[in-house]
């Protein structure tokens, strides 16, 4: 076995989530092209590769599920686009694009050498439904399914920045840890909280969720439609 490996597939049983072996070696060729950057681009503050398992790609991985479970309930399995908003070294985007074939997903950040990561890290996986972008996510006006974030932005901020990103029948999807009660108080009247899911990470001893919302106007739409 690889170094890394029995975590993960250990990781993965507890997730339920079931994944093919080349699934499998392409997270973990993942965590070491992280690893290799990192030494030389700082990409993420996470160096040791147990906790790089814990704190990252276990963590990312909790959020497939889900995913998958939103996907399924809304008919969008095949060709649902993904922005993953500030991506930093693909977290959780390319942990999704290598589970979710079927998911075509856009990694965005300022940072150029993150972006450029991601495009190494597309080729180097062989994901072609995997592209990275060099911009300020205020900037996109191109519309997606599913727009995600880890560990960036107040839910606010994060709405706001990429509300123009959107499409109607759209779902922005926060990866937090603890429920984050006051920014879920600071958002603005046209977001909707729709559900608050707890997240379990194997070997990871914190409270994380995901809070997933939509426009108002839009879930006014889609109620009237039944
Ligand atoms: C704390 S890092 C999180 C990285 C990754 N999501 C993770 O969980 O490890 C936040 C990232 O957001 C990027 N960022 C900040 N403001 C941004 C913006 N307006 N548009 C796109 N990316 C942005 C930063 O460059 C940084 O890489």
């Amino acid at each position: 076995m690889r170094g890394g490996e029995q975590d993960l597939r250990a990781g993965l049983k507890a997730l339920q989530l079931e994944l093919t072996d080349s699934q499998v070696g392409q997270l973990l060729d993942y965590q070491d092209l992280i690893g290799k950057w990192t030494k030389v681009y700082n990409l993420t503050a996470v160096r040791d590769p147990v906790e790089m398992m814990t704190h990252h790609l276990l963590d990312s991985l909790a959020a497939v599920p889900p995913l998958r479970r939103h996907l399924r309930k809304t008919g969008q399995e095949q060709g649902a686009c993904l922005l993953d908003v500030g991506s930093g070294a693909g977290l959780p985007g390319v942990v999704i694009a290598i589970c979710c074939p079927e998911v075509a997903v856009t990694c965005v950040d300022t940072v150029a050498k993150k972006a450029a990561f991601i495009k190494q890290a597309a080729l180097a996986l062989k994901l072609p439904n995997l592209s990275g972008l060099h911009a300020r996510v205020e900037t996109i006006t191109t519309l997606f399914d599913v727009i995600c974030s880890r560990a960036f932005a107040s839910l606010a901020d994060f709405t706001q920045w990429s509300g123009d990103a959107l499409a109607s029948h759209g779902v922005w999807m926060a990866m937090k840890g603890k429920q984050p009660a006051e920014e879920l108080a600071s958002l603005p009247p046209t977001v909707e909280v729709f559900h608050v899911e707890q997240l379990q990470v194997p070997g990871l001893d914190a409270e994380r969720c995901i809070v997933w919302m939509r426009c108002k106007s839009a879930a006014a739409g889609l109620d009237q439609q039944g």
